[in-house]
């Protein structure tokens, strides 16, 4: 069966891989794309990418009216990706979103009308396996060592801080740790942020440089021990795996699955 995708920001950095991945796939059709700079041109106008001969839109609405998708990938902005997300489940279109930096709130909303629509969605903070581990490896990690500091590094063209990866990661090791509030019970921050982000009692650090792609530790404390696990993404084709298997697996989906540890 051919499955018919339309990418929201090919020109990005991730809309660009997903569109060459989406290109060797035999059975994956890339049939438009949502642009905001380019609407109305052909993708084959638009720098760095093939010659594709395909509706290019600015207009959300527009796209999801005028061709017949299966699958919509958003690789854009949070604020922008929430309303198309919403607009692609409205049009009965699944959904599989990479773009960090939704709300709660928001996660809450997708997930009732995906559910309300009978519909599959994929919202995914990170498509690499590896990174997933991690995350389930700091899950289990947690039940025994409640004391962690996340650190998550970066890219500096990063809107998001903390990523997507890191939130998910504190809310699943959430899961299995014990409540408790770390380090001195009189610790103050002489610099504001020192500290960094706090979440049920633990730290999330956000570094930003040129050089980086994406990566993450998470830091176990315990008497005598520490206990790291690590991940590092040194290139996006790190998450194109995740995606094709999200493209095939959100067609058997009816409602919306935040997280691929939920369906690897
Ligand atoms: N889940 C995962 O595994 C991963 C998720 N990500 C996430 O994916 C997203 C994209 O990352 P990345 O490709 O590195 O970022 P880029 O900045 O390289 O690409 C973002 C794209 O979105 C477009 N865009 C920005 N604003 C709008 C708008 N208002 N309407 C339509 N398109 C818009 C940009 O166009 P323009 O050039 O005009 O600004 C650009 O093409 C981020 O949220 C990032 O955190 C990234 C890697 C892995
Ligand atoms: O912006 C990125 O680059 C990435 N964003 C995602 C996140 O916020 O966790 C996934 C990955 O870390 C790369």
């Amino acid at each position: 069966m051919t499955i018919n995708i339309i990418v929201a920001g090919p020109r990005g950095k991730m809309g660009s891989e997903a569109i060459n991945m989406i290109n060797k796939e035999e059975n994956f059709r890339l049939i438009a794309c949502i642009d905001r700079k380019n609407g109305g041109k052909s993708l084959e106008d638009i720098e760095n990418q093939p010659a594709l001969n395909i509706p290019v839109f600015e207009d959300v609405e527009a796209c999801f009216e005028s061709v017949n998708a299966d699958v919509f990938i958003d690789l854009t902005i949070p604020e922008v990706g929430f309303l198309h997300t919403l607009a692609a489940i409205k049009h009965n279109i699944r959904p599989v979103v990479g773009t960090s930096g939704f709300t709660s709130e928001q996660i809450s909303e997708l997930t009732a009308l995906a559910k309300e629509k009978n519909i599959g969605a994929i919202i995914a903070p990170n498509f690499a396996i590896g990174a997933v581990l991690m995350m389930k490896f700091s899950q289990m990690a947690a039940k025994y060592f409640p004391d962690i500091e996340i650190i998550e590094k970066h890219h500096d063209n990063k809107l998001d801080a903390p990523s997507g990866t890191a939130i998910k990661t504190a809310e699943l090791i959430r899961e299995s740790r014990s409540i408790k509030k770390q380090g001195h019970p009189n610790e103050r921050e002489t610099i504001n942020g020192a500290r960094g982000a706090e979440f049920d009692g633990m730290r999330i650090h956000s570094v930003r440089l040129p050089g980086l792609v994406a990566h993450q530790e998470v830091i176990f404390g315990s008497k005598g021990q520490l206990l790291t696990i690590k991940h590092d993404s040194f290139n996006r084709g790190s998450f194109m795996e995740g995606i094709k298997f999200s493209i095939e697996k959100v067609m058997d989906l009816d409602e919306l699955v935040y997280g691929l540890e939920n369906i690897l």
